[in-house]
């Protein structure tokens, strides 16, 4: 039996004045799922996540998140928000950030002080970040920093978990091990994952489908329907080329002498690609 969907999207658009970022979108996201949302830069990846948390309204269509209209700061939805620099004033120490994940928005249901520090100590081995649990946050890099928002998101287990680009400044091992931790809350314990990237190769293997922001039109599928040639460039307008190499998705620009990343933009030349080619805190809000 397939469950219900715990997102719906309903003929959902998004402008921000003239600019359209998306229209027309029907989506339904199910428990354990794993979506993908790719696209470039300015695409409406970060704006599609804000319609989920409520701070951004769509302006026709309706979402949903298990059954009702989405609301801020629903127990149901966890961020791990992209990546901001905690400033030197923050006075919290690496487990402190993640107990308020656990504790800090919930009058009523507080646990007890042994309970509290024991999740804690399982969360912050989850994501590899025993051994600076008692440092100052604001003492950490922005890798380890962001470490600790994956922990905090998963402390509450949420039916949603959106990602806004985790993987940003971690480093290869820690990108695997993040991108596992997120994969086994979705197949573990039945968390919806939304993921924003720029890069689909870390979590290529759990990836169920993707949502391609582009122009103001999306495309939405399998990897396998999505990260095509003829589909890109159709998007794109422009010709892109979809490559596999060694089991990694590499983009390539219409004149095939540069490979982008695959979500097409072109990170090292702000202004995009060759002409002719695509341009391309917490815990809950
Ligand atoms: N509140 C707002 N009012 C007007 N324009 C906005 C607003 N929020 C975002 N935008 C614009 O909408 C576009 C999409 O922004 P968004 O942050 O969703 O893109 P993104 O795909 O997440 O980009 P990036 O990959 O750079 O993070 C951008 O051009 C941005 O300037």
């Amino acid at each position: 039996m397939i469950p219900n969907p715990i997102v719906t999207f309903d003929n959902a658009r998004l402008a921000y004045g003239s600019r359209v970022l998306w229209e027309g979108l029907d989506l339904q996201v199910q428990p354990g799922e794993f979506l993908a949302v790719l696209g470039p830069n300015g695409s409406g990846k970060t704006s599609f996540i804000n319609t989920m948390l409520g701070t951004t309204s769509l302006d026709a269509g309706t979402v949903s998140i298990d059954g009702a209209p989405v609301r801020r700061g629903s127990d149901s939805v966890g961020l791990i928000p992209q990546q901001r620099p905690f400033g030197d004033n923050v006075p919290l120490r690496a487990r402190d950030l993640v107990a308020l994940g656990i504790d800090g928005t919930k009058p009523g249901i507080r646990l007890a002080r042994r309970a509290v520090s024991a999740k804690v100590d399982e969360l912050l081995e989850l994501v590899g970040a025993s051994g600076y649990a008692n440092r100052a946050v604001s003492d950490l890099s922005g890798g380890e920093q962001q470490r600790l928002r994956a922990a905090q998101a998963l402390a509450g287990n949420p039916k949603v978990l959106l990602c806004d680009e985790p993987l940003l400044s971690l480093d290869l091992h820690h990108q695997q091990a993040i991108s596992e931790v997120i994969h086994h809350q979705a197949v573990q314990r039945g968390s919806a994952v939304i993921f924003v990237t720029h890069e689909i190769n870390p979590i290529l293997p759990y990836v169920d489908r993707v949502l391609y922001l582009a122009e103001g039109r999306f495309h939405l599928g399998s990897v396998d329907e999505v990260m095509r040639t003829e589909v890109l460039s159709e998007l794109y307008g422009a010709p892109v080329q979809v490559l596999r190499v060694n089991g990694r998705i590499v983009v390539v620009s219409g004149d095939g002498n540069r490979a982008l990343p695959p979500d097409g933009h072109d990170h090292a030349e702000d202004a995009g690609p060759a002409a002719g080619t695509p341009n391309t805190t917490g815990k809950r809000a």
